[in-house]
């Protein structure tokens, strides 16, 4: 481990850093030029007698080490992602009132969308492709972000439908063998703005205090705070119909490109066929792959799909995927499942749970903040079981709204929110949570297998 005083590329000032020579050498072998232009930056601008080597000071060797990085990236400077100098250029204006400056990567302009944040610690791709997150800022709780940058064979749908990415800190190195781009062009390219150098911490107590708030975020100059804070004030999300702006647009058959060697558990594939069709709400890949892996062939068809076609296809189960926005502000939706449940098992995973729970009778209601992230605890009544689950939600089912021959079979641990439901007399389950994960842990992926089970049990009796 090296240990000097350098220049902190972020901040910008003076500061103890630590790097392991082991490390930094590979990295420059394999031409991960930002890394060694961050150790030439560094070295360059300290008094070799600064420096601390705990085993051998050497300060030679370590010049010698300057130079090989140096030169392996003099035609890099330009490539680096955010130049760490650059000052506050973007301001998040929040309905509070509360203004945050902040320094922008990916897009530029003004955007308006909802604040939440996400205390996963990675997968910040699936996250910014998970169209669950359309019309939302998703504020990570992570201070460093995009260090691994992004590659193509990790995102969760066609393209990033959130409004935002906020981050503490914007890593200027990117260091993965995947890595394809940095996130600052991905977003870029995908017209989506993001920020940094902004205390992640304090907003997310406010948040956490205050509940969800609509947010103006912006890298325009000409707009006065009061006009970013009046464009705050006059939009909402509650009772919008996101879903449609998410979902596909025809039918399609899945096909399952995974490389087995990224596939969680691929032993099951190749069992038994099931007949899946799968509704997009604003799905995300990895469901689709999981219960490709269970064996099932699935026909993924839009929102508005009728659910007499549907019938007509003979599946032997219907998915109701996860997705974007408010579950009351979409009734079709909610009558094309009464349609389908009861005569087909039904599966339903987040946006499909509360669509499940408004057509079973009951009421969904907004949350303070919801749920997002990797580590939410919740049990399984069935079983006793404690799960630690993935999940991304804003809205949930008042269980006490329920009939009282609806089941609920999960609960949130935290706020004791219901996160699980099952109608046995019509072959439906339904958890609020994500058992695809991706990113998260995969303690819930036997709901894959239940579901599974209850096709089997349907099939085998019919
Ligand atoms: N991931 C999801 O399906 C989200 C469900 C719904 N849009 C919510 O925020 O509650």
């Amino acid at each position: 481990m090296l240990f000097f005083i350098g220049l902190d590329p972020l901040a910008f000032r003076p500061s103890l850093l630590a790097l392991s020579e082991t490390q930094t050498r590979s990295h420059c072998r394999n031409r991960e030029r930002r890394i060694a232009i961050t150790v030439a930056i560094n070295l360059a601008l300290i008094n070799p007698s600064t420096l601390f080597h705990p085993k051998s000071p050497n300060p030679s060797k370590l010049r010698a080490f300057t130079l090989r990085c140096s030169s392996a990236t003099s035609t890099a400077v330009t490539d680096l992602a955010e130049i760490p100098w650059k000052t506050s250029d973007a301001r998040l204006v929040l309905e509070d009132g509360s203004i945050w400056r902040a320094k922008s990567f990916g897009a530029s302009g003004t955007q308006v969308g909802e604040v939440v944040f996400n205390t996963s610690l990675t997968g910040y791709q699936e996250i910014l492709t998970d169209p669950s997150y359309a019309g939302q800022f998703v504020l990570m709780t992570n201070p460093h972000i995009g260090n691994t940058g992004v590659n193509f064979d990790d995102q969760e749908s066609r393209q990033c439908f959130l409004a935002g990415l906020v981050v503490r800190s914007l890593s200027i190195n990117t260091s993965n063998w995947r890595c394809a781009e940095t996130l600052g062009d991905y977003l870029a390219e995908r017209n989506i703005m993001g920020i940094y150098d902004v205390d992640t911490r304090a907003i997310t107590r406010r948040l956490r205090q205050d509940g969800s708030l609509i947010g103006v975020l912006s890298t325009e100059r000409t707009k006065t705070d009061e006009e970013l804070l009046e464009m705050s004030r006059s939009w909402d999300i509650v009772g919008v119909d996101l879903i449609s702006g998410v979902s596909c647009k025809a039918p399609h058959d899945w096909v399952d490109k995974t490389n087995p060697e990224w596939e969680f558990n691929s032993s099951k594939r190749g069992g038994e066929a099931f007949r899946v069709i799968a509704y997009d709400f604003g799905i995300k890949h990895n469901i689709l792959k999981r219960l490709a892996s269970y064996g099932c062939k699935i026909t993924v068809v839009p929102s508005t799909w009728p659910a007499s076609e549907t019938l007509k296809m003979k599946p032997d189960g219907v998915l109701f995927s996860n997705g974007s926005g408010d579950p009351s502000a979409v009734p079709y939706a909610v009558e094309t499942v009464k349609e389908i449940i009861g005569r087909v098992p039904a599966f339903g995973i987040c946006m499909g749970h509360q669509l499940l729970g408004l057509a079973l009778g009951g009421k969904t209601f907004k949350m303070k903040f919801g749920h997002h992230g990797g580590n939410h605890p919740l049990r399984n009544l069935r079983s006793g079981h404690v799960e630690i689950s993935a999940q991304n939600h804003n809205y949930a089912v008042d269980s006490s709204s329920l009939p009282e021959d609806v089941e609920v079979t999960h609960v949130n641990l935290n706020d004791g929110s219901c996160a699980g439901l099952a109608y046995p007399a019509q072959n439906i389950m339904s958890i609020q949570y994500h058992p695809e994960a991706s990113p998260g842990p995969h303690d819930s992926d036997y709901a894959f297998k239940e579901f599974i089970q209850l096709m089997k049990k349907v099939k085998v009796n019919s």
